[in-house]
């Protein structure tokens, strides 16, 4: 039963969130040539993301930053968990790709910023574990904050972990996905997919929007296909949901080439601080459950 009672705790942490703060996140990441699965700039948005989350956690001993890699392909995956107090084996996921891609191909030299495919996605999870880490933050459950390698092949990075979880049954109770949070393409402010996703938990990420941002407009559509890393928790039986910056039809046309820029998602972060809110929300009031 998805309970909301954390506004105490919610609602200044909210305030503290930044748009500029998720803004030079992006900038950082879509720095890189590409980050790309197999490049040396996948590589290194991978050990830049390690080391940025560890800096964020300095000093807490109930945090680890980790890398998780895969056997078949170089870039790692980066896991920060915030282990839980007197729950610590229920653990809920907040997820995002680290990846980029150029549908043309992409090698070592290829530009790739992905700047809102899914620079957007790492930016905002990023903001939130500094909301959380410098509030003090101490879930009863485990928050685990993951940025995927190799999604735009074939969500792989993702499924490895999925399954990795699944075969060590590990009680994961919740997966958000946030792929795509800064491109305005449609009417409403978040659209939340009902395919690959569990509807429960989708009522409640709406609840939490009515709740904690009551002046955003919400919209459901379905990818029609496993469009992103949610898909691959799903696969396995666990609860996915993923909240998406605009319609199936007004999806952002600059993805997957060179052209997918900070500048070309208008130079702001203010579409992602929804989703930011919104995922911060979600940690908070599932964190805090106890067994
Ligand atoms: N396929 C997804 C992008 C994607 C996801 C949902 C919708 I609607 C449109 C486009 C992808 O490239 N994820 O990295
Ligand atoms: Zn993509
Ligand atoms: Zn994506």
């Amino acid at each position: 039963s998805y309970v909301i009672d954390q506004q105490t705790t919610v609602n200044p942490m909210l305030a503290q969130m930044q748009a500029s703060n998720i803004g030079q996140t992006i900038l950082d990441l879509s720095a890189n040539t590409n980050r790309y699965y197999t490049t040396s700039g996948g590589v290194a948005a991978s050990n830049w993301l390690k080391n940025r989350w560890s800096n964020l956690a300095a000093g807490r001993s109930d945090i680890t930053v980790e890398q998780f890699s895969h056997a078949n392909w170089a870039q790692k995956s980066v896991i920060a968990t915030i282990k839980g107090s007197d729950n610590a084996a229920q653990i809920v996921v907040l997820g995002a790709h680290l990846d980029s891609i150029n549908s043309q191909g992409t090698t070592e030299t290829t530009r790739a910023p992905g700047a809102d495919d899914d620079a957007s996605g790492v930016a905002s999870l990023t903001e939130i574990f500094r909301t959380l880490v410098n509030s003090g933050f101490k879930p009863r459950r485990t928050l685990k904050f993951m940025a995927y390698a190799a999604e735009e092949v074939g969500l792989r990075g993702s499924q490895e972990i999925a399954n990795s979880f699944a075969a060590a049954n590990a009680n994961v109770v919740g997966v958000m996905q946030l792929d795509m949070t800064n491109y305005k393409g449609a009417a409403n402010d978040i659209y939340i997919f009902t395919d690959y996703t569990d509807s429960a938990q989708n009522t409640f990420v709406s609840n939490l929007i009515k709740t904690y941002l009551p002046t955003l407009k919400v919209g459901t559509d379905r990818c029609g296909y496993a469009c992103s890393d949610h898909a691959s928790w799903s696969a396995k039986g666990f609860y996915a949901s993923m909240p998406f910056e605009s319609s199936f039809a007004a999806d952002n046309p600059y993805i997957h080439s060179a052209n997918d820029t900070y500048a070309n998602s208008g130079n702001q972060a203010d579409h992602s601080l929804k989703f930011a809110r919104m995922a911060l929300a979600y940690a908070v009031e599932l964190g805090a459950d106890g067994a």
